[in-house]
């Protein structure tokens, strides 16, 4: 553990960030994974971090979470220069990391996975079932997740369920930051929707959100900043006010390298001349659920 710098004074913001990384790299090796990166997560909002595969992404939020440290820059937690020597000390500074896979023990309760690791104790040996179901009942109800049956399994539930009691979760044991990988990309559009609902709640909870995705569309719905990382560096770095819903879509479908890609075939076969916008860039389906306008 590190507490020796103190951060910068952010310029043109007055608020400190919650979590601060300048100038950030990581090497595997002589695999250079992450570069000169910068980036500050803010209570209150959703800096969504976008990119392609080996972008960088997972390597990002492995710094954050504790998992790997960082080979250059520095990185401030509540403004003290920190290195992370395990996940556990991400936890003690309010980092709270979703993952994809969610790390739940799908055959046990609902109530007993938002509990796991903090349960509350009865006796010498004992748990305080009745305890730990009424208030993860309560805290499901405030969040607006209905779930009938607390007893059920957790595997037994959806993706986007799954993902929401994760979030409400990381929000009641206190996060003040919370990542969420790719929180939709296994989900259908309706249930993506609903998990950017939570996503909202969570900033509204005061929380500094981190939510990873692939996907323009999801991340402009929520977002209040957006950072585009590709091979290892930040390509784009903009408040909600400065990029537009297509730039970013552009920015991340590679609007200059498929540019780039049809000069090249047109070159190659000349009668045939190919239109960037017109090539498949993948799955970018944008949720029709209703949500509220984001604030900047
Ligand atoms: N443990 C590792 N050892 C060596 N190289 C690694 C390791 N982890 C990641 N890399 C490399 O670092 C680069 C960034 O990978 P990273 O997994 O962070 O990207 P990503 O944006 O999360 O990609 P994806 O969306 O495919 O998961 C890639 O070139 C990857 O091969």
């Amino acid at each position: 553990m590190s507490a020796t710098k103190t951060a910068p004074t952010h310029e043109g913001g007055p608020t400190t960030a919650i979590l601060e990384m300048r100038d950030c790299g990581k090497s595997y090796g002589n695999i250079q994974a992450l570069r000169g990166v910068s980036m500050s997560v803010r209570q209150g909002k959703v800096t969504c971090v976008l990119g392609d595969n080996g972008a960088g992404k997972s390597t990002l939020i492995k710094i954050m979470a504790g998992l790997h440290d960082y080979n250059a820059g520095e990185m401030y937690v509540n403004g003290e220069e920190r290195h992370f020597s395990s996940p556990r000390e991400s936890l003690g500074s309010g980092i709270a990391t979703v993952y994809q896979d969610l790390a739940l023990a799908p055959l046990m309760s609902v109530w007993r996975n938002f509990f796991l690791g903090n349960e509350v104790k009865k006796g010498l040996f004992g748990m305080d079932i009745a305890t730990m179901k009424r208030v993860c009942g309560e805290e499901l109800t405030k969040m607006g997740i209905v779930i009938p049956d607390l007893d059920r399994p957790i595997g037994s539930l959806s993706g986007g369920q799954k993902q929401c009691i994760a979030i409400a979760r990381a929000i009641y044991f206190g996060a003040k930051v919370i990542i969420l990988d790719e929180p939709t990309a296994a989900l259908g559009v309706k249930q993506s929707g609903v998990v950017l609902k939570y996503i909202m709640k969570a900033r509204d909870a005061g929380l500094g959100v981190v939510f990873i995705t692939h996907n323009p569309h999801h991340a402009y719905l929520v977002g209040n900043h957006f950072v585009i990382l590709k091979l290892g560096r930040v390509v784009l770095d903009a408040h909600r006010d400065e990029v537009s819903l297509d730039e970013l879509t552009e920015e991340m479908a590679g609007g200059k390298e498929l540019a780039d890609l049809s000069h090249e075939l047109r070159a190659a076969d000349p009668g045939k001349v190919v239109d960037p916008s017109t090539v498949e860039h993948g799955s970018i389906d944008a949720p029709t659920v209703d949500l509220p306008k984001v604030r900047d």
